[in-house]
């Protein structure tokens, strides 16, 4: 593809946490982590936490083994450009997205993603469920650190790091657009999200995320999950010994969304999925974005 083509593109979020969705099924753009920083600049570009690609499985060397079970591959980038493994938020956007341009039907769908495959639940309107993989949670505790004070945290990765710190008061989370938190370089060698969480009630908390590539976001699916799995932990909670699914309700800045534990150790996570505008780049500045 050259950059004077007209390149179309739709605007989604997901408890917005925004992005900006690029439909490249036969993967014949070239998008540079600068093509993407300055698709995401909220002044200068067209603003999102970060860009969704669409792109066939087949057609993309990261995810042609996967091609036989999904379709469709979810070429995530964080706002700075940066790769991530996974976005769950954005990948029921990407979902409603498939739907919504007839790519597939509702129901029953299978996402391909650099986490591994991920199945969705894709009703015609309303809430997307997503089946997020196992959350691992390594036994190391982590310290994170914000403008001269530390949280213990606990380490969980659901295809993607996170470090989920509980404490007394969101507003301890202070302004993450300004100050960000950091967690052990030697624990997160390739960064980490970092989460701030507080109770709300039984089973229900809410947070605040500092998202690695992305800067304070008002929300991360996976980061909702790891909150969920180190909440129902630190509750004395784990489906897996007793057999019983275990959910909370994540309040995040742009929403709610709901996390379930299951038995055999997935997690599912439901919540909105918005398509909101689609238009096409102007070709002079696509050119200068992709130059
Ligand atoms: N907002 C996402 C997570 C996106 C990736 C993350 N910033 C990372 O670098 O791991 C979500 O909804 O999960």
């Amino acid at each position: 593809m050259t950059s004077t083509q007209r390149l179309a593109f739709l605007k989604g979020h997901g408890t917005e946490n925004d992005f900006v969705i690029v439909p490249d099924p036969d993967g014949l753009l070239d998008l540079s982590a600068t093509a993407v920083a300055r698709i995401c600049d909220r002044r200068a570009g067209l603003g999102g936490d970060g860009v969704l690609r669409v792109v066939r499985s087949a057609a993309h060397p990261e995810a042609r083994d996967q091609a036989g079970e999904a379709e469709w591959f979810m070429d995530y980038r964080n706002g700075d450009g940066s790769i991530a493994e996974m976005c769950g938020n954005g990948v029921r956007v990407f979902a409603r997205y498939l739907l919504h341009a007839g790519l597939v039907e509702a129901g029953d769908l299978a996402i391909a993603t650099r986490a591994g495959i991920r199945r969705v639940h894709l009703a015609k309107s309303g809430d997307v469920t997503v089946s997020m993989g196992r959350a691992e949670l390594p036994e190391e505790s982590v310290v994170v650190t914000l403008d001269g004070r530390s949280w213990p945290a606990r380490n969980v990765n659901m295809g993607n790091p996170h470090a989920v710190a509980f404490v007394a008061d969101l507003a301890h989370a202070g302004d993450l657009r300004d100050v960000p938190p950091f967690s052990p370089a030697a624990v997160y060698p390739d960064g980490v999200n970092i989460e701030f969480v507080v109770d709300r009630g039984p089973h229900h908390v809410a947070m605040r995320v500092h998202e690695r590539g992305s800067g304070e976001t008002r929300s991360c699916g996976t980061g909702a999950c790891a909150v969920a799995v180190a909440a129902a932990r630190r509750d004395g909670l784990d489906p897996a010994a007793t057999g019983v699914p275990v959910t909370y309700t994540v309040d995040v800045l742009g929403g709610s969304l709901t996390i379930t534990e299951l038995p055999d150790g997935t997690v599912e996570m439901t919540g909105p999925a918005e398509i909101v505008a689609e238009g096409t780049f102007e070709a002079a500045w696509l050119a200068g974005a992709l130059a």
